[in-house]
């Protein structure tokens, strides 16, 4: 198969990526648009002339970014809270062109769970936005052309999902491999995605955004964030030079969301603007040189249409069975 390529390179910004891009008229949702890559997805997006919602748990934060442009609103919705998404979902009026599934949270250092009582990491990377991308399958199916872009990370590359214990519930609890695995779900829902609703013109890709400094970083420990190269050994902050910028990790994002140049292509995996090869997955990856090497690659578990089938049917079950016992309805 060949790999498609684009003209653009690790470093090219979001900006850049959509320079001549007119996207007046268009309607685009980014999760966790309020921060870190979100924040710069959103600009890049609303000054090519998108109307942008930024999706956001705390609308205040987003306050500032709205302020910015006439082309940026604000919506609150919890990706952890089935409930939340739900009611998103139905407020959401009209088409939507693009939703960028950016939000997400890393490593929590102990097993947390949300509400309808889901792992963490899973609920919200991953779980939160299966419940988005369906309960707005109706508005994107609307759009006729609309994508769908899965933010994932090259930390896919360390676990594929555990179908016999995706939520860690038997085995302990390993905050890396939790969030790695929701990073794999990831890219699964863009195979899934793509395998269901192609007749609806709906396309999905999955990305990885590099490695950048932002809030994400938060919950990792003194070791793993010298092992990343986010610190020194005398625990300053350090930006290695393989470090994008928010700008620059953006940039596959918009190049998914909105970019001509992808038009119909759908079910793959980018990173660096580039889509990547793929390979056999492990932990000797990350032994062979930490994460500095795990670029521009995309495991094989994570875009296993098999694999994507049997993860689309564990979501469904999930939301389907916690939606019956609030006594809610789903539509998925
Ligand atoms: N920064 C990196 O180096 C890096 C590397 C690989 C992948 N990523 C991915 O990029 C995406 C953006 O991360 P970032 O680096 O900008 O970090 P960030 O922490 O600045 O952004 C994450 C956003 O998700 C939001 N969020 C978290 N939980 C939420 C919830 N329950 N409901 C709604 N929103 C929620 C946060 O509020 C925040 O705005 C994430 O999916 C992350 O996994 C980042």
């Amino acid at each position: 198969m060949t790999l498609i390529s684009t003209p653009f390179g690790a470093r090219t910004t979001a900006a850049e990526v959509l320079a001549g891009v007119d996207l007046t008229g268009r309607r685009m949702i980014v999760t966790g648009g309020a921060s870190g890559l979100g924040t710069a997805t959103v600009r890049a997006l609303a000054d090519a002339g998108a109307r942008v919602t930024i999706a956001t748990r705390n609308p205040t934060i987003a306050k500032p970014l709205v302020e910015e442009s006439p082309n940026i609103d604000v919506a609150t919705v919890d990706l952890a809270d089935l409930d939340s998404v739900r009611a998103f979902c139905a407020a959401w009026d009209g088409p939507v062109d693009a939703v960028v599934a950016n939000a997400g949270v890393m490593m929590l250092p102990e097993r947390q769970v949300n509400a309808q009582g889901w792992e963490m990491q899973l609920a919200t990377n991953y779980l939160g936005h299966f419940a988005l991308v369906t309960g707005l399958r109706t508005a994107l199916r609307a759009a006729e052309g609309a994508r769908v872009v899965m933010v994932s990370s090259g930390a896919h590359l360390l676990a594929g999902v555990d179908f016999e214990d995706p939520q860690f519930e038997r085995k302990p609890y390993d905050s890396m491999i939790a969030y790695a695995q929701s990073k794999t779900a990831d890219v699964l829902l863009a195979v899934g995605i793509s395998r269901r609703w192609a007749q609806d013109g709906i396309r999905a890709n999955a990305c990885s955004p590099g490695q950048i400094l932002t809030n994400l970083l938060r919950h990792l420990d003194a070791a793993t964030l010298q092992a990343i190269g986010a610190t020194d050994s005398d625990g300053n902050t350090t930006i290695p030079d393989h470090y994008k910028t928010p700008e620059e990790g953006a940039a596959t994002s918009v190049l998914l969301a909105a970019s001509p140049l992808l038009e119909g292509v759908t079910g793959r995996y980018f990173e660096n603007n580039q889509e990547a090869p793929v390979v056999e997955g492990g932990p000797h990856l990350m032994a062979a040189g930490g994460p500095e090497a795990m670029v521009d690659m995309v495991a094989e578990w994570a875009v296993d249409p098999v694999a994507a089938d049997r993860l689309w049917e564990y979501a469904s079950t999930t939301i389907r069975d916690a939606a019956d016992l609030s006594g809610a309805s789903v539509s998925l």
